[in-house]
Formats: C-alpha cells, sequence, structure tokens
C-alpha cells in the first residue's frame, strides 16, 4: 500500500469515527426527548384521568345528591359521635318504620315506603339488571362510532392488500332516569337511544316483563325520546273478593254507616265507603261488564243490618228494569221509567224539605234514627235518564239530583250513581260527585273524566283493566293521595236474593208513591 492508500483509510477512518461519535451524540439526544416526552404523556394522561374522574364524581354527586348526602351524614356521624350511636339511631329509626307499617301499612307506604322501596330497586334492580335485559330484547343499538381495527397485510403470498374487523361490540343501551314505585307497579323511566322509538318498547313489553319475571310490563309515552316502563309486581286482586256475609238475625250491634265494607284494596286490606258524611255521594263509571254492580250491592250487603233496622232506607233508580229489580224487596222506592224516576226523586226531595223544616236551627245534621233513616238512593245507569231520554224529563231529574246531591250530606240524603260513559255530555251533575270510582273505562280520556286530572299520570290506568278482572278499579281524591287500586266484594245472584228476605223479613219500609205516604208522614 502506498502513501495514498495510507492517507485515504486514515481519512475515511476518521470520518466514520466522527460520524459515530455524531450518531452516537444524536441517539442520546433523541432519547432524552422520548423520554421527556413519555414522562409528559404520563403526566399528562395521569392528570387527564384525575379530571374526568372528578368531573364524573361530581355529576354523580349533583345528579343522585339525596343518595351522597346520605352517605356524607353516615360517614360525618360515624366520624364524630361514633359507630355506638349510630348504630342505635338506625335501629331505633328501623323500629319505628316497622311498627309504622304493621300499624298503619297504606300510610306507611305513601309516606315512606313507597321512597325507600323505589331507591333500592332502582340502584339494585333495575340500574344493574334493566341494562341487560334491553340488550337481551333487542333495545339496544350498536354503535357506529366504534373504531375499525384495519389490517393490513402486506408480505402473505396471496398479497391480501386490507381486512377489516369490527372491533367488540360497543352498544348504546337507553338510560334508566328514575323509577317510581307503588303497591303493585314499578315505573321505570328511561331516554331512548337515537335510532330508536317507543313503539320498540311496545313490542318487546312481553319480552321485558319475562325479563323481569312479572305477568305484566306496559310502555307508556311520557316525552317523544322517552318512555316509562311500567312493571306489574304482584297482584292482590286477581281473585274475586268475597262480600260480607249477612249478619245473624239477632245480632243488635250497629254498623258504621261512614265505613262499610266495600270490598279490598291493592294493600289487601278492607276497601270502605261512607254511606253517610262527607264523601258519601259517589259515582262510579265503568264499562259494561266492569262490575259496577257489585260497588253496589257489596255496601248494601254490609249495611245489611241497619236497611232490617230501618235506620236506612234504599231507593233504587233501574232504567234497565233488571239489576235492582233482581232485589226488589230491598228498595223501599223503585222507578223504571222517566216518570217513575221522577216520583222517587220528587218524594225524596219532600222528605228532604220537611228534615229542613223540622231540623232548621236545631242542629247541623239531621242524626239517624229509624224515624228519620238514612235515605240511599241507588241510581243504575244514571246516563239513560240524564242524556238519552227527552229534554223535559233529562232536566227534571238532572235538577233533582243536583238539589238532593248539594243539600243531601247534612239531612240524610245520599245518592250513588252508576254510568259507563262519564262525559259531561252524559252526566251533567259529574261534578257533583266527590267520591268517584274508575272502573274499567273503553278510554283513556275516561280516567280523567271520573276521578280528575293527573289521575292517569299517577297511575290510575283504569282502561288497561282486563276484562276479567270486574269489580278492579281506581278510586282517587277524598283523602286518598295517589291513585288507590281496588276491587269491589262479588255479590252473587243468590246472596242478593239472601240480602232481599233478610231485608224484607225484618219489615222494609216501602213507601207507596202512589199516596206519596211514607213512614215519615210525608204527604204529596
Ligand atoms: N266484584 C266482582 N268480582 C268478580 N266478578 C265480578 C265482580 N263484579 C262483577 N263481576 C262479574 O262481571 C259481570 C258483570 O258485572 P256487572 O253486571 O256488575 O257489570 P256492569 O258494569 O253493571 O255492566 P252493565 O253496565 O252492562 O250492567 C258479573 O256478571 C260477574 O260475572
Amino acid at each position: 500500500m502506498n502513501t495514498n492508500g495510507i492517507g485515504v483509510l486514515l481519512v475515511g477512518g476518521g470520518v466514520l469515527g466522527v460520524m459515530v461519535w455524531l450518531l452516537h451524540k444524536l441517539g442520546r439526544a433523541l432519547a432524552t426527548i422520548a423520554e421527556v416526552l413519555a414522562a409528559a404523556a404520563v403526566v399528562f394522561i395521569a392528570l387527564w384521568s384525575a379530571v374526568k374522574l372528578l368531573v364524573w364524581l361530581g355529576k354523580q354527586v349533583f345528579q343522585r345528591w339525596r343518595t351522597s348526602l346520605g352517605v356524607v351524614a353516615l360517614v360525618a356521624w360515624w366520624q364524630w359521635l361514633g359507630w355506638l350511636s349510630l348504630t342505635i339511631t338506625a335501629g331505633s329509626v328501623g323500629a319505628v318504620l316497622l311498627a309504622w307499617r304493621l300499624l298503619d301499612l297504606v300510610s306507611f307506604d305513601r309516606c315512606c315506603g313507597r321512597f325507600l322501596r323505589a331507591w333500592w330497586l332502582r340502584w339494585f334492580t333495575y340500574a344493574r339488571k334493566l341494562p341487560g335485559w334491553l340488550h337481551a330484547c333487542g333495545l339496544s343499538i350498536s354503535d357506529g362510532t366504534v373504531p375499525v381495527e384495519v389490517t393490513v397485510n402486506l408480505v402473505g403470498r396471496r398479497r391480501k392488500a386490507v381486512s377489516r374487523t369490527a372491533g367488540g361490540t360497543a352498544v348504546q343501551v337507553p338510560k334508566v332516569l328514575g323509577v317510581k314505585s307503588g303497591p303493585s307497579w314499578d315505573e321505570v323511566r328511561v331516554r331512548l337511544v337515537p335510532g330508536q322509538k317507543p313503539e320498540d318498547f311496545d313490542d318487546a313489553a312481553r319480552a321485558l316483563a319475562v325479563a323481569r319475571k312479572v305477568t305484566r310490563c306496559q310502555v307508556r309515552e311520557l316525552e317523544p325520546n322517552v318512555v316509562s316502563l311500567d312493571f306489574q309486581r304482584r297482584d292482590l286482586l286477581t281473585a274475586p273478593v268475597d262480600c260480607a256475609e249477612l249478619p245473624d238475625l239477632a245480632a243488635v250491634d250497629g254498623v258504621d254507616l261512614r265505613r262499610v265494607f266495600a270490598g279490598r284494596t291493592e294493600y289487601g286490606q278492607d276497601w270502605r265507603l261512607p254511606l253517610t258524611g262527607p264523601g258519601a255521594h259517589m259515582l262510579v263509571a265503568g264499562a259494561t261488564g266492569a262490575g259496577k254492580n257489585s260497588v253496589m250491592w257489596c255496601p248494601l250487603m254490609s249495611a245489611a243490618s241497619a236497611i232490617r233496622a230501618g235506620t236506612v232506607r234504599v231507593s233504587g233508580i233501574d232504567p234497565k228494569g233488571m239489576e235492582l229489580a233482581y232485589g226488589r224487596g230491598i228498595f223501599a222506592r223503585y222507578g223504571v221509567t222517566g216518570k217513575e224516576a221522577i216520583e222517587v226523586l220528587d218524594d225524596l226531595l219532600d222528605g228532604l224539605e220537611s228534615r229542613k223544616r223540622e231540623f232548621a236551627g236545631h242542629t247541623r245534621n239531621v242524626p239517624i234514627s229509624t224515624e228519620h233513616p238514612l235515605e240511599v238512593l241507588e241510581f243504575d245507569e244514571i246516563g239513560a235518564l240524564t242524556k238519552y231520554t227527552d229534554r223535559k224529563t233529562r232536566e227534571a231529574i238532572v235538577e233533582r239530583v243536583a238539589i238532593l246531591t248539594t243539600q243531601g250530606r247534612a239531612l240524610g240524603y245520599t245518592v250513588r250513581g252508576y254510568v259507563q260513559e262519564p262525559t259531561k255530555d252524559t252526566v251533567p251533575v259529574r261534578e257533583l260527585f266527590p267520591r268517584r270510582v274508575c272502573l274499567r273505562v273503553t278510554s283513556k280520556t275516561h280516567v280523567g273524566m271520573v276521578l280528575g286530572d293527573g289521575a292517569y299520570e299517577r297511575g290510575a290506568w283504569a282502561n288497561r283493566i282486563e276484562e276479567s278482572a270486574a269489580g278492579v278499579g281506581y278510586i282517587w281524591g277524598e283523602g286518598i293521595r295517589e291513585p288507590l287500586r281496588v276491587r269491589a266484594g262479588w255479590v252473587p245472584d243468590e246472596t242478593v236474593k239472601a240480602l232481599e228476605t233478610y231485608v224484607t223479613n225484618g219489615g222494609a219500609q216501602v213507601v207507596d208513591l202512589a199516596t206519596r205516604r211514607g213512614p215519615e208522614g210525608v204527604a204529596a
């Protein structure tokens, strides 16, 4: 090798050494930058997660403020006052609630039980399980925004360029907004996700009921994107309810006419109705076959001994001439046609006027006695004579019923009307009946007409009562804060006959409408 070759070799070696040195420096610099970037990324991700966690926690605390406050209060109590006082207080509160529940189930459930149950069901049943049920029933939407994983294969023998697979199965499920729990039904409000419509839930109602392990689930549209899934948790009114038995003929104990047995409530307790006093005038609405007559007969069965003793006198107007005619002997006055109905009403009004004259200035409420019995008018198919008859008869009847309902309470007169179509047009005096019962009706609008505005929204779903559940209905108002489902006691035909025999053997007081002279000596 000559001098030139050696020189080139030395220069080349020097250049290579410098390059290696430069690359070494560059690598270290890049490694430092990468380390700094990685550390920054870790800090940023940690901070971002912490902020997200804080925002989520804040949202939870804000949205679930009752639960949050409760937890904070419990923890604070535990910290400052100790676990012993907390346990004793919790035990005492539990004991008080239990005693309240045992003593008065209805008021306990209204004021406290249903809120506790709703809270429990929301967090431990519906929030946990409903998303799964909805998904299983096809009520979820596959998220179109799921990132798609793309695999590029450039080295395979057949050079299949690109394959796509959807990554995971992310889905959107309707969100539970709230839970309300009544004695028989749970109402679960859910917000639909885009791509769903309330009708989808209607179609899946049966499957949802099966998933919840209940017999019925119904769907109500509350807003365009919010539905209520109503699950019937239990039904204590599936079997017919027996009416009261006729008392022993020798029995002398009286009947509390302010609380006669009428059937059962959905709590499984007695449903009692007043035949006298505030709220005694009652309108019962129900489609044909809904069981209106059991609401009529059952309280009469319960008041049988008072009818027999003559402290209650029952009059009947029966445009069909069938239902009341079956127990004709029970009714002191009885009318079928419009003319006869007016006679019955006139006679009652005469008695009313006579009591007014006798008691005015002496007492504010006429005491019920055999001399001045409680006059109960049972007006079946009231619409037949307040709408579907000639104008003169119609007006006369409406006027007389209005006087009896507005003035009768203190004077010992009670009117109980039964109607199939509860429109104002059919029963112009509808608002004069302070107590209403809504049995199965054919339309949702009828519920509001009978029970008042908001009754349907608050759960009086009388249009959903099955045809097989005759005698089941809802009551609301007059001291009842939430619509209450009830079933009237069933009075079979032979029992009506037994009641008639029981009452007439004791000497039922039949008022002779021809001479308009009854036991009170009211002359025409
Ligand atoms: N409380 C009840 N429990 C069980 N079944 C009942 C009850 N009330 C009525 N039913 C059943 O429903 C049928 C119809 O009842 P009901 O005659 O009282 O209906 P309605 O409302 O008066 O009908 P319509 O207006 O057509 O006379 C009865 O024959 C009976 O079989």
